[in-house]
């Protein structure tokens, strides 16, 4: 951590940022979330993935400690939200997925706002304000009312809001979310910085590559679980397919090889854990075959594909245990 980066809130180095146990949501019939356990390190950007109606809003505002969860404990840098809520709280800045902007203020009375709710007065204030304006590059729209702002201009400044007490947890959800290439380029970036200055991000997007460009370690949450954890490339090596893909001028060839062959339109995918090693030995397979052959290429897996594979099929919360689920992955094996 950075000399200029005090602890978070005081907390022993080796204090997660966040210790969520056996955290349970529902709204009525509907379980948002069930027994949840998540530890997050300090430092460390959390990529937090998961279909529409997963629960990570749940998540994040049971965190945020904008709703109380049915069962479950959560500590923010060693402080419980049930019981020392008003210092967890000081530790954390949200920027939930709706703006949370004033519309009639100026973008400054907004910021300014929102450093004095967490006690920043004068200098201080000013300071605050003017290190969080610069990365989000709110510089030029200080003095504009937020209403007379553009969509992507609205979210940098709600973004800011969150961010101007310094918290040591920082949970974005979906952070990106309309904005244009240039807008979440900057996001990105400040999420790396903040990274680096020892804040703790939490971050939700259904857009796959930024989690990727942020090294972020995933968590996937499925109807209200938590699925699997890990880095992307471990969870890419782990969970995902590489492939040779053979592409023919006319019809495909029937092909005798050791691995999976499956066929779409003009083309072969053959399965493969290192493909690189087997394109000779694919080749000979095809013998005469190969005059017709158009294209070969090396298919690596994406976050995308591993993400769609992990959680397609899966039981929700109210199918009960799964015998079959993984221990060391929380996957669930078929057949
Ligand atoms: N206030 C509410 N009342 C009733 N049900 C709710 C409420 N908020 C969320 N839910 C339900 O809880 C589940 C989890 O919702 P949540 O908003 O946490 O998911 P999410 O992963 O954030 O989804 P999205 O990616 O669409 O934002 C869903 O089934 C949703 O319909």
């Amino acid at each position: 951590m950075p000399a200029d980066r005090r602890p978070a809130g005081g907390a022993a180095p080796g204090t997660p940022a966040l210790s969520v146990r056996g955290l349970r949501k529902s709204y009525g019939d509907t379980t948002a979330l069930d027994r949840v356990d998540l530890e997050i390190a300090q430092g460390t950007i959390v990529g937090l993935l998961g279909h529409n109606g997963a629960g990570k809003t749940t998540l994040m505002s049971l965190v945020a400690g904008l709703r109380r969860p049915d069962a479950g404990e959560i500590e923010v840098l060693g402080r419980s939200m049930a019981r020392d809520a008003r210092r967890a709280r000081r530790e954390l800045g949200l920027a939930p997925q709706e703006l949370g902007i004033y519309p009639p203020l100026t973008v400054r009375q907004n910021l300014r706002f929102f450093a004095e709710l967490a006690g920043l007065r004068g200098r201080a204030a000013r300071q605050r304000i003017e290190e969080v304006a610069e990365p989000l590059a709110l510089n030029a729209l200080m003095d504009r009312r937020a209403a007379h702002l553009s969509g992507g201009e609205q979210r940098r400044v709600h973004t800011a809001m969150a961010l101007v007490h310094r918290p040591g947890l920082v949970l974005l959800d979906e952070p990106t979310a309309g904005v244009d290439v240039e807008t979440r380029a900057r996001i990105l970036a400040h999420v790396r910085e903040l990274a680096a200055q020892g804040t703790t991000v939490c971050y939700s997007t259904h857009y796959l590559p930024e989690i990727e460009e942020l090294a972020a370690d995933v968590v996937v949450l499925h109807r209200g679980r938590v699925l699997t954890r890990g880095g992307v490339d471990e969870l890419v090596r782990r969970h995902g397919d590489s492939a040779v893909e053979l592409v023919f001028s006319g019809e495909p060839p029937a092909l005798d090889l050791p691995w999976p062959v499956t066929r779409h339109g003009d083309r072969l995918r053959v399965r493969v854990e290192q493909p690189q090693l087997v394109t000779g030995r694919i080749l000979a397979a095809l013998g005469d075959a190969a005059a017709g052959l158009s294209a070969l290429r090396v298919v690596k897996p994406t976050l995308d594909s591993v993400f769609l594979r992990l959680t397609a099929g899966t039981p929700g919360p109210d199918a009960g245990e799964d015998r079959n689920r993984d221990e060391r992955t929380g996957a669930v094996r078929h057949g």
